[in-house]
């Protein structure tokens, strides 16, 4: 694996209007491009994964994985407005020479497929066999889907949707109150709102998981009135994010959340989806309660090439990231009948 990171020059007009100058994208790739360079798979993770895709979907891209780098060119890149290596809040701007911090422009989902597809044309890769992305990056992929038309056989969504829901939006709203309630929070530091984003991350978490698996793995084996073991749970998780990601990279990414919507300026959310080329898999989770599984029905119902598979999960929207087996027996099925 090669993790490599690609600058580019040109300046991004983004959909609020602003512009990037110039950004970065980091960026894994694995594997070789066949001569005919049709082996593409261009995996998107989500909030707060990385471009290490081999580590948090080691379940299926790997060697002797579903995604085997011995068949396929297999690239993977943080999303721009991420704190992994691509340009983010924290980043030096070119036209001040000062780190971005709050003056970072508002980002769309289709402002993060517009920079993807920067990159695509800068490794020279003229079509792209599979796009798979789970929750904000399965909303990134129907974006670039959208916008490579032809140029991409097979769209792979996994818990997500194509318009940010108002429960959603809700969730994330909560967030940034938590980070705006953290007095540091304005300061021009790195880790202003670090306090924060771990009560953000313990609200998220609520929504990342399902009633089911806290039954399961926090109930209490004897009686108790306080100390109780989710409250560590959550705390613990606060205390995890808030140490390997920053406040300012969650406030723009979350925001690109709530914003997403496939339809806007393109006739509505029903008509974008029906103008999609590829070939479709909409996967939903039947516990998620965050991109619940009517939000994937209506995107398979509505591509003019769409099918829908469901995930059986205690987890809740995390299943995308831990029901391997399961996402396993969807992909091999979704090939053997969509595929030549
Ligand atoms: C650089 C990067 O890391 S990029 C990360 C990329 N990651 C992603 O894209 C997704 C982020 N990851 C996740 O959301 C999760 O790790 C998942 C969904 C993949 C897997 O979740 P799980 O393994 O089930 O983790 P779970 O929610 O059970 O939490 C386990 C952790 O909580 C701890 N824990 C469990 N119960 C408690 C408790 N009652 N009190 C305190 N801690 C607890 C465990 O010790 C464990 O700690 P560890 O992570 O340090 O090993
Ligand atoms: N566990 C996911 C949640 C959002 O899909 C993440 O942290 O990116």
């Amino acid at each position: 694996m090669s993790q490599e990171t690609f600058h580019c020059q040109e300046e991004l007009k983004l959909e609020s209007g602003e512009v990037l100058p110039e950004f970065d994208l980091c960026y894994t790739t694995q594997g070789h491009l066949t001569p005919k360079k049709d082996n593409v798979i261009w995996v998107l993770h989500a909030l707060t994964g990385d471009s290490n895709v081999q580590e948090w979907w080691s379940g299926l891209v790997g060697e002797d994985k579903f995604f085997d780098p011995t068949k396929y060119f297999i690239v993977c890149a943080n999303n721009l407005g991420s704190c992994y290596g691509s340009t983010q809040p924290l980043s030096t701007n070119p036209v001040t020479g000062k780190a971005y911090y709050y003056d970072f422009p508002n980002l769309a989902t289709r402002d993060m497929a517009a920079a993807f597809d920067r990159l695509r044309e800068h490794l020279g890769i003229e079509s792209i066999d599979t796009i798979i992305g789970g929750s904000l990056g399965g909303q990134v992929a129907l974006e670039w889907s959208y916008i490579l038309q032809e140029k991409v056989k097979n769209t792979i969504i996994v818990a997500s949707n194509a318009k940010t829901s108002p429960w959603t939006i809700g969730f994330n709203e909560a967030q940034r109150m938590a980070i705006e309630s953290d007095c540091t929070w304005g300061e021009k530091r790195p880790d202003a709102g670090k306090k924060g984003l771990e009560t953000a991350r313990a609200i998220g978490m609520l929504s990342y998981r399902h009633q089911e698996i806290f039954q399961a793995s926090q109930s209490e084996s004897e009686e108790k009135t306080d100390h109780f073991k989710v409250s560590s749970y959550l705390r613990y998780q606060g205390v995890k994010l808030a140490n390997r990601f920053n406040a300012l990279s969650y406030w723009v990414l979350t925001k690109a959340m709530d914003s997403h919507d496939l339809g806007r300026a393109r006739g509505g959310t029903a008509k974008a989806l029906s103008e999609i080329k590829s070939k479709v898999l909409s996967i939903g989770i039947n516990t998620d309660m965050l991109f619940n599984k009517e939000e994937s029905q209506f995107i398979s119902q509505h591509v003019p090439k769409g099918t829908y598979r469901e995930i059986s999960s205690i987890y809740g929207h995390d299943a995308f990231l831990v029901e391997n087996e399961q996402i396993n027996y969807i992909l091999k099925s979704f090939y053997l009948e969509n595929n030549d």
